[in-house]
């Protein structure tokens, strides 16, 4: 379970987050969608302890991330680009990763097949494409086998092959019972993965519901989207 209180980041005199509050159940797929610059990077950079608060809390099961005992083996991330070194391979990477967390070496095999790598697995992450970069990335999300993933601009680069397996994926990692965050700009993406959707406009939430209730009454949920943004040009949330 994620747990987001009234979080408010700024950045310098820029408010990226506004007393944001919403919550990431476990089964689901949330998607956390709203244009460049909402807010989104900047809430799943609290989330992950890679930034402070300047108020609210950002709990992963009841703790900040940086008090997680085993943070891999909780959660997994997928931030910008792949993580790894660009001298590195792929395995190497992996390696250093597993070994520094206390992961057994037989799931660096495991997560290399899970992202589709296993191929390219001895070639320098420099010469990786930008959609095998993502896929290192969640190779390496994975390799704590957590319980809950946060995954930002998870179909950045990756080819339709590459966008269909990721759906695949998370679809069938939530109904195992995990927990999935997911944030994005596109809104194709999300109508075809999220379950739940938490929408974001300059720092604010303005709908946070099931899928199917934020586009009810909507041919889209791009129409959804824009009527609801169009709408909620003063404070305040709206929920379903
Ligand atoms: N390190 C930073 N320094 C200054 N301003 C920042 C910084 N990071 C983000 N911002 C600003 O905060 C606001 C929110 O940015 P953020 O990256 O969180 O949005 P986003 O929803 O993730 O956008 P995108 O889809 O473009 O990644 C934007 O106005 C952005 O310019």
């Amino acid at each position: 379970m994620i747990e987001i209180n009234s979080l408010t980041k700024r950045h310098g005199r820029k408010v990226a987050v506004d007393n944001v509050s919403f919550t990431v159940a476990p089964g689901r797929v949330t998607g956390f969608l709203g244009p460049n610059g909402a807010g989104k990077s900047s809430t799943l950079r609290v989330l992950l302890g890679l930034d402070s608060a300047d108020a609210g809390t950002a709990l992963i099961d009841g703790r900040p991330y940086r008090s997680l005992r085993n943070p891999l083996r909780t959660v997994g991330s997928l931030l910008d680009g792949s993580g790894g070194h660009r001298a590195r391979t792929a395995r190497a990477h992996l390696s250093w990763v597993a070994q520094s967390n206390g992961i057994r070496r037989s799931r660096i095999d495991e997560v290399l097949e899970l992202a589709g790598l296993t191929d390219a697995a001895g070639k320098r992450i420099g010469k990786y494409s930008l959609g095998m970069g993502r896929r290192l990335g969640l190779a390496t999300a994975l390799l704590g086998e957590p319980e809950l993933l946060v995954l930002d601009e998870p179909v950045n680069g990756l080819d339709p092959e590459g966008i269909r397996w990721i759906r695949r994926f998370l679809t069938e990692y939530a109904a195992d019972g995990r927990t999935v965050l997911l944030s994005s700009h596109l809104m194709s993406e999300m109508a075809g993965t999220a379950t739940d959707l938490v929408v974001i406009t300059e720092g604010r939430v303005v709908a946070d519901g099931p899928l199917e209730q934020i586009t009810a009454g909507h041919d889209s949920l791009e129409d959804a989207f824009f009527a609801l943004t169009d709408a909620n040009q003063e404070p305040g949330a709206r929920k379903w």
